[in-house]
């Protein structure tokens, strides 16, 4: 159970996609949940489906709609969990805000503007948005931050390049997470810091300020990313890879317990907050 109120009314967005599925399929094996939507796109061929059985588990009782559920007299605790597209985003955040829903948003990809919507919305009502749900990766991220303020003025410099390996279905490059990972880096390394997408052709020499990206797109790699720091005569690797995609569906869940069982009011909050890794 959640709490006192009981378990929490679960709405998957995107259910029928590759994560929407393991979060469908975990939340219906968690007491602390009671899946109650399971939301997909008016074209999709899975509507009218049962969500557990396009899961791969039991029937679920719960068929996916484009219609998000009207939870009607029921008063306990409800959140809905979005792993889905950057255009279908705006559409979440108006059924969430409309009935004030607690909401995790995991999908990534999104530009400035919808990035501008969600912050809005958040004055609202509680949302938790990370481009990676995974403890292991969250707690890479704050390894990288200490290696990179460890060795940022090292004699003859500090070269970082971040390497992402993802499934050959994926949509946006570079990943979510990657971004996230330089980004924290560069704020170790400082403002003048610049990001550099792969390279190609007479490039020049490695300037002192960059940082590289390189996505790699192969096969059904669940997620794989490696933090080089090099330097003159040594380097450090730190590599983060899911075996599969439970360790993104079980922390979106536990950051939908989180906001349930805290008791959050309207904000935007990350992982590092669910975990308990926030600097503040
Ligand atoms: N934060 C994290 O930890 C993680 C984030 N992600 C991110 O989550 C997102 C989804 O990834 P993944 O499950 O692999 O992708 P999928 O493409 O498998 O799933 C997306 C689902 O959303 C559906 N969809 C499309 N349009 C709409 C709409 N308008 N309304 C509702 N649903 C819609 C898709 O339908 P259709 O297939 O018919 O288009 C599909 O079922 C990506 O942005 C990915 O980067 C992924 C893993 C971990
Ligand atoms: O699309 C994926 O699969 C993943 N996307 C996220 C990202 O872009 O960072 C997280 C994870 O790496 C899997």
């Amino acid at each position: 159970m959640a709490d006192s109120t009981g378990p929490i009314s679960l709405t998957v967005h995107g259910a029928a996609g590759r994560m929407g599925r393991r979060v469908v399929a975990l939340g219906m094996t968690d007491s602390s949940f009671h899946l109650v939507g399971a939301i997909d796109h008016a074209q999709s061929d899975h509507l009218g489906k049962d969500a557990g059985s396009v899961a791969g588990e039991a029937p679920s009782g719960v068929e996916i709609s484009s219609t998000w559920p009207t939870l009607g007299d029921q008063t306990g605790p409800q959140a809905v969990v979005d792993f889905s597209l950057p255009e279908a985003l705006d559409d979440c955040l108006a059924h969430c805000v409309k009935v004030g829903s607690p909401l995790v948003v995991a999908t990534t990809g999104l530009t400035d503007e919808q990035k501008q919507r969600l912050s809005d919305a958040a004055a609202s009502i509680p949302i938790v948005w990370a481009p990676s749900m995974s403890l292991a990766v969250n707690l890479s991220m704050k390894i990288a931050e200490q290696i990179t303020a460890a060795l940022k003025d090292v004699s003859g410099g500090l070269d970082v390049e971040i390497l992402e390996r993802h499934h050959r279905f994926k949509a946006d490059a570079p990943s979510g997470t990657a971004l996230k990972f330089g980004e924290l880096i560069a704020g170790q390394l400082g403002e003048s810091t610049t990001h550099v997408h792969g390279r190609e052709g007479h490039t020049g020499a490695r300037t002192r300020e960059e940082i590289g990206y390189h996505a790699i797109r192969v096969g059904d790699n669940p997620g794989e990313h490696t933090i080089v720091f090099g330097m003159l005569g040594e380097k450090i690797e730190l590599n983060v890879a899911a075996s599969n995609r439970d360790c993104y569906a079980s922390g979106a869940l536990a950051a939908a317990k989180w906001l349930i069982q805290e008791n959050k009011g309207p904000g935007l909050y990350s992982m590092f907050d669910v975990l308990g890794m926030s600097d503040n």
